[in-house]
């Protein structure tokens, strides 16, 4: 048992909150859990199932005395609970998030916190297509990356929550703020924004039935219909707050399909053979790293020239 906060609150109580929760009873991470979630159903049924040792009918009331207070709510809604709670946090206390993006957290969460009161910002890099409080699994952090952002906070306060991660079961990797929103554009932003829009071109095509759709998919379709299953508000948000960098990759991305489709229309079957070579050395380069089911290395991410 591995106790590294006295008391953790988590607000928002999703997939990846309650999945941190399960996670620090495994490992005894915390002394008291307390949770708070904007909906009463959402509340109703964390009690039912046990989620938080605690489940408090308001924020404040959430944060009073916590030493780690986790924003666990979509990335457009960090700020909004920040200036809610900045008043009731406990002097000393590190504030962190679990969003997918990091500049526009920061900058809508920061302005608001104490000045006795430090933002450390983290990014699990492990999730699902299910969400709400039913969804998490003690597991789901282990053996996966957690990028954490201190982005000039103190040294102890991130190191603190670097051993909390770790007793989570994840690896702690620090990142610039502007690189991490980069990174996740590229590994998890735009590869579900293909996603969503491949499986709406499937349902747009009048001349191939849902039927067919659902009953021909093999492993392909099925892997992209599983991440356009995720949910609208968390994604939303995501490509709101992280324009720069998507539009960046996603300009990327159409210059590439285009040289794909000349490729095709002029039959330069030499060309696409050679790129397929190309993207499968990636996969092949994943599994001999040993991280077949997690994300590239992310110091080797980088948009070439
Ligand atoms: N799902 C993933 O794969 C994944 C992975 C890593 C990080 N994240 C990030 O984690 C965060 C939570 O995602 P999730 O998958 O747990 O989502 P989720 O939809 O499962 O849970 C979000 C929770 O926040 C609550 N909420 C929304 N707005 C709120 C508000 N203003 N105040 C209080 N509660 C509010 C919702 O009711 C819900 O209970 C997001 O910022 C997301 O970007 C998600
Ligand atoms: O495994 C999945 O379903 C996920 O989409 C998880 C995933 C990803 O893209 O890898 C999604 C969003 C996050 O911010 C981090 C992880």
């Amino acid at each position: 048992m591995t106790q590294v906060y006295d008391r953790v609150a988590l607000i928002g109580l999703g997939l990846i909150a309650s999945s941190m929760f399960w996670a620090m009873k495994r490992a005894g991470a915390a002394g008291e859990v307390t949770g708070f979630a904007r909906s009463q159903e959402t509340r109703d049924t964390a009690r039912r199932i046990g989620l938080c040792d605690r489940v408090c009918d308001s924020a404040i009331e959430a944060v009073q005395d916590a030493d780690l207070v986790v924003l666990c709510v979509p990335v457009g809604a960090m700020g909004a609970v920040a200036e809610e709670i900045a008043p009731y946090l406990k002097s000393g206390a590190t504030v962190s998030d679990v969003g997918s993006v990091k500049k526009s957290v920061i900058e809508a969460v920061r302005p608001h916190l104490p000045e006795k009161v430090d933002f450390v910002g983290a990014h699990p890099m492990a999730g699902t297509e299910h969400s709400g409080p039913e969804s998490g699994f003690a597991t789901l952090f282990d053996n996966r990356w957690c990028l954490i952002v201190p982005d000039g906070a103190p040294e102890d306060a991130t190191q603190k929550l670097e051993h909390f991660w770790h007793a989570l079961g994840a690896n702690c990797e620090r990142m610039e703020v502007e690189h991490h929103d980069l990174v996740c554009a590229v590994v998890s932003h735009i590869p579900h924004l293909i996603a969503y829009t491949m499986v709406g071109v499937a349902d747009d095509l009048s001349r191939v039935s849902d039927q067919e759709v659902i009953k021909y998919s093999a492993a392909g379709f099925r892997d992209f219909t599983r991440i356009a299953a995720s949910d609208p508000t968390m994604w939303r948000d995501v490509f709101m707050t992280n324009k720069d960098a998507t539009l960046e990759i996603l300009g990327r991305f159409t210059e590439e399909l285009f040289a794909l489709q000349r490729a095709i229309r002029i039959g330069d079957g030499d060309e696409l053979f050679d790129y397929f070579t190309r993207t499968r050395a990636i996969r092949r380069g994943i599994i001999e790293a040993g991280q077949d089911t997690e994300a590239p290395d992310f110091g080797r991410v980088k948009v070439h020239e």
